[in-house]
């Protein structure tokens, strides 16, 4: 039995008797490879001989495109000099990085003479044959197209082509059609075919599935627990006032503290309404970190490099008590990428106001977001942050990497309170995303979370419910 397609190519052959694969997949229109696998198996049938050649071409290098376009160029410099003679230096600079080929093959060729730092032309205009051969490869001959190889303008590839020759003729009582129309059967079509069976062992096509990237299914699971843990989220944007990053935030100008990791400067200089709120965070830092305080500096703009400058914005919109909020989203910092630095990576900051928070409540909600993160044992470590006091490190245990520093956390300094009039106690921290995702994705680079690799985030299981 002959399926449709190989009833085709015989169709097509009972005319031709001979042909070959290249003009079979042209003229009727299937794939190149499907049509070597279809000569194969009219071959096995009796239907066909065939012989396998394989067969040179050449097809143009980028170089090549380009010259195409612009002309060889030997080409531009004849054409250039119109006859007339020119200075060296002079030729240089107008035919700039091309130069050094343009006259070595016009001096190959004869076509010139140097002579005193003069190049002396000795025809009027020129085009090469090789600069004819790039318009029009298949009518090149063999020296052209070995001196097009030698300059790198074409390549040669070999294909392999089955030549076909029909042995055994079809007959249209040999087809066996799968798709039976109702045409077919009214017009009683179908008694000339043969009904080829289903195959109920052949394999259904594979239809992947849509998903989220893995790492935004994780990004989504940790606002969850934050939101179910009565927290509001509030995102601010990327670019970010030195003000909110650092200024507010009690970390000085111009001094150690405010080092305590790089950051990126965008051009340009932000505003800030609040003329009281400026005035108060320049009284506090004259006051208590003894230097002469500059608007100009704290203006600047910047890429945000801790999430805490979200946290400084709630702050400057002097929010009623209670208060419970958090973001999560990107911060920037320079560093050498490797398999544990990312320049750009993700923090959760969070903050909590209240009339009698205390440090111990504040210990007790971390305890609670790591433990609804699947990590059970935490421990804290006194720690420095400009803007918290006391300040501490939590550290969580990893089943793989151990004893992982997850956040940094702390009471807010009265300093920075009193500058939004708050007259509460406010705790806030900051939880590195990243590691927390390798962990539970079980990801060992933390590039990984990034990739693109279609086949890779495809596979990936997230295991996280
Ligand atoms: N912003 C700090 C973490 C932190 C946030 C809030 C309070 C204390 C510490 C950091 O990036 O390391």
């Amino acid at each position: 039995m002959l399926s449709e397609n190989e009833a085709k190519i015989l169709f097509f052959l009972k005319d031709l008797k001979r042909t070959n694969s290249i003009e079979i997949s042209t003229k009727i229109g299937i794939p190149e490879s499907s049509v070597l696998s279809l000569i194969e198996l009219l071959r096995e049938k009796g239907y066909v001989k065939t012989e396998t050649i394989s067969e040179k071409y050449y097809v143009l290098t980028e170089e090549g495109r380009k010259r195409k376009e612009s002309g060889l160029p030997e080409d531009i410099l004849i054409n250039s000099l119109n006859g007339q003679e020119k200075d060296l230096n002079e030729i240089k600079n107008t035919l700039d990085e091309d130069f050094n080929i343009a006259i070595s093959w016009a001096k190959r060729k004869g076509l010139i003479e140097i002579k005193e730092g003069k190049v002396i032309p000795k025809v009027k205009t020129y085009t090469s044959p090789e600069y004819l051969a790039l318009l029009n490869l298949e009518k090149a001959d063999i020296n052209t197209i070995n001196l097009l190889k030698k300059r790198g303008l074409i390549e040669e590839k070999k294909r392999k082509i089955v030549n076909v020759e029909l042995v055994k003729e079809p007959k249209e009582s040999e087809i066996g059609i799968s798709n039976l129309t109702r045409e077919m059967i009214v017009s009683g079509e179908w008694k000339k075919y043969k009904l080829r069976k289903y195959n109920v062992e052949a394999f259904p096509p594979y239809y992947t599935i849509s998903k989220k990237h893995y790492f935004r299914e994780f990004l989504e699971k940790v606002k969850d627990i934050m939101i179910s843990l009565g927290f509001k989220e509030i995102n601010t944007g990327y670019i970010e006032m030195e003000f909110y990053n650092f200024d507010l935030l009690f970390q000085p100008q111009d001094h150690p503290a405010r080092e305590i990791h790089d950051s990126f400067a965008v051009e340009g200089l932000g505003n800030i309404e609040d003329k009281e709120l400026l005035s108060n965070v320049k009284e506090i830092h004259e006051k208590f970190w003894k230097y002469e305080w500059k608007q100009d500096i704290t203006l600047r703009l910047m890429l945000r490099s801790q999430t805490t400058a979200t946290t400084a914005r709630v702050l400057a919109s002097r929010p009623k008590a209670p208060q419970k909020v958090f973001t999560l989203g990107k911060v920037f910092r320079p560093d050498a990428i490797d398999a544990t630095h990312l320049i750009e990576f993700h923090q959760l900051d969070g903050v909590i106001i209240d009339d009698n928070f205390t440090f111990r409540e504040l210990l007790g909600v971390l305890k609670e977001i790591f433990y609804r993160l699947g990590i059970k044992e935490i421990k804290f470590k006194p720690a420095y942050f400009p803007f918290t006091e006391p300040s501490v490190e939590a550290y969580g245990y990893l089943e793989k990497l151990g004893w992982v520093e997850m956040c940094g956390a702390g009471l807010l300094r009265p300093e920075i309170l009193s500058s939004v009039g708050i007259d509460k106690i406010a705790g806030a921290w900051g939880i590195g995303i990243e590691r927390l995702a390798m962990s539970f994705l079980n990801i060992s680079d933390i590039r990984l979370l990034y990739s693109n690799n279609i086949e890779y985030i495809r596979d990936m299981k997230v295991k996280i419910e």
